[in-house]
């Protein structure tokens, strides 16, 4: 069945559902997806306290010398209440003591012995921090579907919070075939090559998160093929590159349904990779790629990643663009959805001139792709495009248009 690519990525949505969750130490879910809502059990900051080292105050000392014997530091539990005609000294994020109407920094104030001089005018609650004005206790600080990252873990841990449920890691199994690839630290005959798809899916989906796994084969036979998949169902998406499309040894496809696999497509609208198919054997998603290198570089980042962002949990799983423009004048062949990787320099994007799905070099320098539906043959400089980035996150629920032009 051939399908758009549109109608691809909402099979992949629908069909693949997030794994099952775990609990781990916050030391442990960087960069995992939260399985569930969280909610502050503690005022932030807890009590109300000083925003500077400096002087607690009553507003009617403005422009007065008042004494000043006690000092308050971060952690004392201050005991003896403020009085008109005196200060407190205190240090910033120390308890503001009963009674202070605002804090006089110490270069605002000045001191002789224990007699303290005060500015002419001060402001209540001038430099005070008050008690849940960051976050008050009871609110969701971190929901379902949100990805843990550095400054959310500060939260977790700022709560007291050592555990959280999070979605499991996805497990990726890669394999290639084609009896002329050999892996890169074999020698190698005049009629071979090397396998660089293989290396690049599991590099780029332990990039994406996931645990990966390679399942070397030796030969290109259906049978070989049948063994492989057999020793990866556990996993959650098994990945192959190579062996789709008409000719005679073309049997990838074709060995997955042998073990039942559900295919949901077998063709995509889309130049390159066309041959790409998605299905399910059980709960592992089975994605075949093309095996020309940048022909299925540009479906795993079409298809794969949106199976992966789908599988992970996050809530906001859907590839959105950048808008920007066109570099330079561009001409593109009619007739398909075409996909072009370019360069981005923050301010506009330029597809390369030279990109041949059997080509390798050209993907090393790609910041992002854009996507041109059939009627688009020429793109003015200037044009607005809408580039989808390869190396940052650019999500949301969201359904986004992201193709170029027409
Ligand atoms: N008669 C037709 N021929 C082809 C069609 C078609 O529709 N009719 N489609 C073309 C398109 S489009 C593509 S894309 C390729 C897809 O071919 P396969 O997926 O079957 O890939 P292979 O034939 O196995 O290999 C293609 C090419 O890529 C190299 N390759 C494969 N795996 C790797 C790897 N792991 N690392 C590096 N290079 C790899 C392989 O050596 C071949 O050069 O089919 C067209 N043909
Ligand atoms: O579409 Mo194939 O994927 O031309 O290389």
């Amino acid at each position: 069945m051939t399908v758009s690519i549109t109608e691809a990525l909402d099979i992949i949505y629908k069909n693949i559902q997030p794994l099952s969750t775990e609990i781990l130490p916050i030391e442990m879910v960087l960069g995992r997806i939260c399985a569930e809502d969280v909610t502050a059990v503690l005022d932030m900051p807890r009590f109300d306290n000083s925003a500077m080292d400096g002087y607690a105050v009553k507003c009617a000392d403005a422009g007065k010398t008042v004494r000043c014997t006690e000092v308050i530091f971060a952690g004392d539990s201050p005991q003896t209440p403020l009085k008109q005609g005196e200060a407190i000294k205190i240090m910033t994020g120390a308890p503001l003591p009963e009674g202070c109407e605002a804090i006089v920094p110490v270069e605002q104030a000045e001191a002789k012995g224990d007699d303290v001089m005060l500015p002419p005018e001060i402001l209540p609650g001038s430099f005070h921090r008050e008690a849940g004005s960051d976050m008050g206790s009871g609110a969701v600080y971190l929901s379902l579907g949100e990805e843990i990252n550095a400054y959310r873990i500060a939260l977790l841990a700022s709560q007291g919070v050592t555990h959280l449920q999070v979605f499991r890691k996805i497990k990726v199994v890669v394999f290639g075939t084609g009896d002329e690839l050999r892996p890169h630290y074999e020698k190698i005959e005049a009629h071979q090559l090397y396998n660089s798809n293989t290396p690049m899916f599991l590099e780029r989906a332990k990039e994406l998160g996931c645990e990966v796994r390679y399942v070397p084969r030796s030969i290109d036979t259906i049978a070989s093929l049948e063994e492989a998949i057999r020793s990866s169902i556990d996993a959650d998406i098994i990945i192959t590159s190579g062996g789709v499309s008409m000719g005679d040894k073309d049997f990838t496809k074709e060995a997955f349904r042998n073990l039942g696999m559900e295919l949901f497509f077998d063709k995509v609208q889309i130049k390159p990779g066309k041959p790409t198919a998605f299905g399910k054997i059980g709960d592992t998603a089975i994605i075949n790629l093309p095996g020309n290198p940048l022909a299925s570089m540009v479906n795993f980042e079409v298809f794969i990643r949106a199976v992966i962002y789908r599988m992970s949990g996050a809530k906001a799983y859907r590839q959105n663009t950048i808008e920007t423009t066109l570099r330079e004048d561009f001409r593109i062949k009619a007739g398909n959805y075409t996909v072009k990787l370019g360069s981005f320099d923050g301010k506009t994007f330029m597809p390369f001139k030279q990109q041949l799905p059997g080509m390798l070099s050209p993907m090393q320098h790609a910041d992002g792709y854009i996507i041109t539906p059939p009627d688009v043959t020429f793109l003015a400089k200037g044009t607005k495009v809408r580039m989808i980035p390869i190396h940052w996150d650019c999500r949301s629920e969201k359904e986004e248009v992201f193709f170029t032009g027409g």
